[in-house]
């Protein structure tokens, strides 16, 4: 039996997320590890093979980490891998009035999963985007930025929707989709 998957995350909604997407069709277990990883600064993809690295070396074995990125297409991406702290600073309404002098609002749900074996393995990324609008906050505020991201599609926000909805469109789903395909 190949050792089971730490999820290394400090974030309560990710894992019930990540739970509930990947259900019992898995093939490798998967064991939740409460660490706030540093997150240094730079590419997405920089940022999640660091995180993913650091991970495998506090655990001494199989991690996953993610990364998830909220990018506004007006500002060129940004707040990008900075989501977390725009979002903590601004708020949700914040967020929705940094796009007041833009008519674009569209954005992107952008979650990267990374995995490694070892604390000095490969890293391998598993990719996943949801296009969307930013819109005035609406709906349950217990999960990030879910209140102002409608997506393509839907006249409801990530918080309106039914969770089992949301798993089934969301960018980490999608990213999720990709991961369990080369567990398979
Ligand atoms: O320990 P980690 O896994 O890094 O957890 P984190 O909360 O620090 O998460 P990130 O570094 O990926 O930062 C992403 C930010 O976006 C939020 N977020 C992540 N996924 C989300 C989702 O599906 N819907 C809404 N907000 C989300 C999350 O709460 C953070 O504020
Ligand atoms: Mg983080």
């Amino acid at each position: 039996m190949a050792r089971p998957i730490s999820f290394v995350t400090g974030n309560a909604k990710k894992l019930e997320e990540v739970r509930a997407i990947l259900g019992t069709r898995f093939p490798r277990e998967i064991v939740a590890v409460k660490l706030d990883l540093p997150e240094l600064q730079g590419e997405i993809d920089d940022i999640c093979k660091r995180k993913c690295l650091e991970a495998a070396r506090q655990v001494q074995g199989p991690v996953m980490v993610e990364d998830t990125c909220l990018c506004f297409n007006a500002l060129k991406g940004l707040p990008g891998p900075y989501i977390k702290w725009f979002l903590d600073k601004l708020g949700p309404e914040g967020l929705h009035k940094l796009l007041a002098g833009w008519e674009d609002k569209t954005a992107q749900a952008v979650c990267t999963f990374a995995y490694t074996d070892q604390p000095d393995g490969e890293v391998l990324l598993f990719r996943g985007c949801t296009e969307g609008t930013i819109v005035e906050p609406r709906g349950p505020r217990d999960f990030g930025w879910d209140p102002v991201f409608q997506p393509t599609g839907y006249d409801a926000t990530y918080a309106e929707l039914p969770k089992e909805k949301k798993n089934e469109i969301s960018h980490r789903f999608r990213a999720l989709d990709k991961l369990r395909d080369f567990f398979k």
